[in-house]
């Protein structure tokens, strides 16, 4: 290879780069400037805004034109928001740990590698820091697309004062990691409770009859399966690098498009954007008809439903919540008609957040 034109192209990537580093800075010092307004302004808190984030993905989204994929360009300028912003201060933010769940990529897919990370032992622990003020934020995961509701989660947001503030999908790919040899060599597969229900078809097929361990989630799976050379964990990429694993299969998950949803919880909805979604709990007397009368307001004001998930009442036996998801912000004149009708029939009605839609 001639060393010449190398040589020419490398001094214009240099010449870029410092024109981009001058550029990235001007920016971060326009979104402190923001911060000094929003001070001035007399707010408090934090300055994260997730409407405006979802707002700046959107454009330069729309306005790429390669050949950067969208996607590479969304993970640029959300690491960019990321660090201007935590230029003022780093968000806290609590994730259903520890180090290496698909919770904790959901996280810094959402917020960016610029935030202070607080990975809790559950669930519940993430719901308690966020409404303790202890981490800012908080991510947990709601529903898997091979296997359904995350029915904690669901539960907890019925008692909970936190609003749902974002929303993250992540495509999960669930490997086969381990210190064993080889497969035979495997007497144990450790892994959260939905990973072995995502992989069932591949553990009966390939490991029949072995022990499999629910623990509390996949990284922690990938922690034990690394103390016990027996042991294989169903994890992440992540998660077995993490724990010095070897992936002896690699995406082993029954559902050829498994993908999970993660909510962000936080104190305050955020403004609307224009592409929103709102998610809501309703319940009503139990009576011939009574969801379908609940929801004829949708049908009315034309709106669209994109979830419907029962759960057993905390209240009694056989009585039921509805978990509904709705496009369109709870500040949007048709949902505020829908919402207030609704309202008027239920016996419960709980807006959990209106929140932007993930911006992938
Ligand atoms: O526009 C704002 O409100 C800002 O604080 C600036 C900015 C950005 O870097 O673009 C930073 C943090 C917010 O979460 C949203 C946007």
């Amino acid at each position: 290879m001639s060393e010449e034109p190398l040589k020419a192209i490398r001094a214009q990537i240099d010449s870029i780069d410092d024109e981009l580093l001058r550029l990235v800075n001007e920016r971060a010092r326009a979104a402190a400037e923001v911060a000094r307004v929003k001070s001035a302004d007399g707010e408090v808190g934090d300055f994260y805004r997730p409407a405006r984030e979802a707002e700046v993905l959107r454009r330069v989204r729309d306005s790429n034109q390669g050949p950067l994929d969208d996607e590479a360009i969304t993970r640029l300028f959300r690491e960019v928001m990321s660090a201007c912003l935590a230029l003022q201060r780093p968000l806290r933010v609590a994730f259903l740990g520890p180090e290496g769940t698909f919770t904790q990529e959901a996280a810094l897919k959402h917020f960016g590698h610029a935030i202070h990370s607080l990975p809790l032992d559950g669930i519940d622990a993430v719901f308690r820091e966020v409404e303790s003020g202890g981490a800012e934020y908080g991510v947990v995961p709601v529903e898997n697309s091979t296997e359904g509701m995350v029915s904690h989660t669901l539960d907890r947001l019925l008692s909970s004062p936190l609003q749902i503030v974002g929303e993250v999908e992540l495509p999960i790919v669930q490997n086969l990691a381990t210190r064993a040899e080889d497969l035979s060599a495997v007497t144990a597969v450790y892994s959260h409770q939905q990973g072995l229900a995502q992989c069932r078809l591949w553990l009966e097929t390939h490991l029949p009859g072995i022990e499999r361990v629910a623990v509390s989630s996949t990284a922690e799976a990938a922690r034990r399966a690394a103390e016990a050379p027996g042991a294989a964990a169903i994890a992440s990429d992540a998660a077995a690098e993490r724990y010095q694993l070897t992936i002896r299969q690699p995406a082993i998950q029954d559902g050829t498009a498994n993908s999970t949803r993660f909510l962000v919880l936080g104190k305050e909805s955020p403004e609307p954007t224009g592409e929103d979604k709102t998610s809501l709990v309703i319940a009503r007397e139990n009576q011939p008809g009574g969801l379908a009368g609940l929801l004829a307001p949708l049908a009315r004001y034309g709106l669209n439903m994109t979830r419907l998930e029962s759960r057993p009442s905390p209240e009694g036996m056989w009585e039921y919540v509805f978990f509904i998801d709705l496009e369109g912000h709870a500040d949007d004149p048709a949902l505020k008609r829908a919402l207030g009708e609704m309202q008027r029939l239920a016996s419960l009605l709980k807006i959990l957040g209106s929140y932007p839609r993930s911006v992938a």
